[in-house]
């Protein structure tokens, strides 16, 4: 019985979910941020957030989550301000969500999930020469979190909902142009931010987080289509709806979370 539990664990949280699967990982992702313990700090700018809708090109089932890509060979959509250094070049954005409205986001507020959390990737162009390079870097990503909850429906979403049933296998691409990702951040400029890891293999602890306070809201049946996508391609007999692709929450460790807002 032990055998198949562990099949059946291991089936539903792979091997990576653990902070051990990471030699010596102190700064992990995700994690629950406490207001408690959150600190907020005068210091930080607000975020600088340039994106042009014509950098972005497709979309890509890449058998976790689906992807929305960017022309990232030039400075056109970027980020910096906030924490950050250095300026960074958008090179995609996807999300993590959960087979019901009751899971789905990575991180927490005070243990507070959320259905779906969009996480929007970018790199430290004015260090490193790509994205490849930046991803082992330990200020090579900067990663803008937005939490989504139910609500009305999100009318810039849309043109992405309408695309997915093209990438519903794993390995589908579809060319998707002129979409400005702006329209999914809230308005509120508050954010928190710590530094972690990606929270997908390889796991690199390479990610200036940036959590914006304020969800935004989408439909209950604009979520539903991404729980239509698979995990699998289409040549594989057995279809798993690809659901819960969100990774366990991960020890603090000796981190401060610091919000830009008192
Ligand atoms: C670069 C990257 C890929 C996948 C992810 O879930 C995250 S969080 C970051
Ligand atoms: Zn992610």
């Amino acid at each position: 019985l032990a055998g198949c539990s562990y099949k059946l664990r291991h089936q539903l949280h792979p091997v990576w979910q653990s902070p051990l699967s990471v030699p010596g990982g102190r700064r992990q992702s995700p994690i629950n941020i406490t207001l408690r313990d959150s600190l907020h700090d005068p210091h930080l700018k607000p975020l600088k957030i340039r994106y042009d809708s014509n950098t972005c090109t497709q979309i890509w089932n890449n058998g976790y989550s689906f992807l929305v890509e960017f022309d990232d060979s030039t400075d056109k959509s970027t980020l910096s301000g906030g924490p950050l250094l250095n300026q960074y070049r958008l090179c995609q954005f996807h999300f993590h969500w959960g087979e019901s409205n009751a899971v789905g986001s990575e991180h927490t507020i005070d243990g507070i999930l959320f259905p779906a959390e969009l996480h929007l990737v970018h790199w430290n162009a004015s260090k490193y020469k790509s994205f490849e390079e930046a991803v082992m870097e330990g200020d090579g990503l900067a990663v803008v979190a937005v939490f989504l909850k139910i609500g009305k429906r999100h009318e810039g979403l849309q043109k992405l909902v309408d695309a997915l049933p093209a990438v519903r296998h794993k390995d589908s691409v579809v060319e998707f142009t002129s979409f400005n990702p702006s329209c999914l951040l809230p308005t509120c400029l508050d954010y928190w931010t710590y530094s972690g890891s990606l929270t997908t293999p390889p796991l690199t602890e390479s990610v200036a987080w940036i959590i914006k306070k304020k969800p935004v809201e989408v439909s209950h049946d604009q979520l539903a289509v991404f729980r239509s996508l698979l995990f699998t391609s289409a040549d594989e007999e057995e279809q798993k709806s690809m659901v819960n692709n969100f990774r366990l929450q991960q020890p603090l460790m000796n981190r401060t979370v610091r919000s830009s807002f008192s």
